[in-house]
């Protein structure tokens, strides 16, 4: 029996990465930050002065990078690229950006499948994404889908930009949301799309805790808790 997981997909600032933190907190489960993964690889690019637009050349980025995860002693996850800590550049809108480019070239999204596929260890795991419940782990146990309005999904990452002591502009930050959105879901490979087996949570007027208590319900209910 393969380990047990619960995807947790949805687009930009919908609390994936809250929501699935607390989760495999609450669990000790395993956690996959699958968006990490490509912001690694679009930061790698800029850094190796790969253009975005080469996909062949971004394929080879993907294949060999190297990237590791650390959690440092406040249990905040760290990412490593080459041995050097790019938690924070990797954060930027520029960055998520810069992702979600390469995230659109099918040949990327293939050499980063097995890398995803291979955090699933017992006793489980919870990974954080847009194409978990689709493409990465079809057979999860459990499937959650998080949307909220893009005016809000705006505001929030406006609040914790901020709140990193990040220079930002609500109205661009919206705009950036929304052409993340429809290139994240028009894209021909893995789309943003809810599993036809998720269910669908839309948080656009309900505090965290309140998400977090509906998620733990279908994990109870599952037998998972
Ligand atoms: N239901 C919610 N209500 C209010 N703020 C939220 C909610 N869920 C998440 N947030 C906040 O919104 C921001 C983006 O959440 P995050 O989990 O990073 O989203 P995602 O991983 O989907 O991009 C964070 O600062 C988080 O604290
Ligand atoms: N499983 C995944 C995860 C992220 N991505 C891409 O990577 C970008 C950054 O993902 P993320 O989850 O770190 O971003 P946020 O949702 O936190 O803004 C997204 O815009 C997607 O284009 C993807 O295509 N597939």
């Amino acid at each position: 029996m393969p380990a047990p997981v619960i995807t947790v997909d949805g687009p930009s600032g919908a609390g994936k990465g809250t929501i699935s933190h607390m989760l495999s907190e609450h669990l000790a489960w395993r956690f996959l930050d699958s968006g990490a993964l490509y912001r690694v690889t679009g930061q790698a690019c800029l850094l190796e002065g790969v253009a975005l637009a080469d996909s062949a050349a971004v394929t080879q980025v993907a294949r060999h990078l190297d990237v590791d995860f650390k959690a440092d002693p406040q249990g905040e996850i760290l990412v490593f690229y080459k041995g050097q800590d790019v938690s924070r550049a990797i954060r930027s809108e520029e960055g998520g950006r810069a992702a979600s480019k390469v995230a659109a070239i099918a040949s990327v999204r293939e050499a980063l499948l097995q890398r995803q596929r291979d955090f699933r260890q017992l006793p489980g795991l919870v990974a954080d994404g847009r194409d978990m419940g689709t493409v990465v782990f079809p057979d999860a146990t459990l499937k959650f889908f998080l949307t909220a309005s893009a005016a809000e999904r705006a505001e929030r990452r406006y609040r914790q930009l901020l709140a990193k002591g990040e220079n930002v502009s609500l109205p661009r930050l919206l705009e950036d949301i929304k052409e993340r959105d429809a290139r994240d879901s028009s894209r021909s490979v893995a789309p943003l799309l809810p599993a036809e087996d998720a269910i669908v949570i839309d948080s656009t007027a309900t505090p965290i805790a309140a998400v977090f208590e509906q998620v733990m319900k279908e994990v109870t209910a599952k037998g998972l808790k």
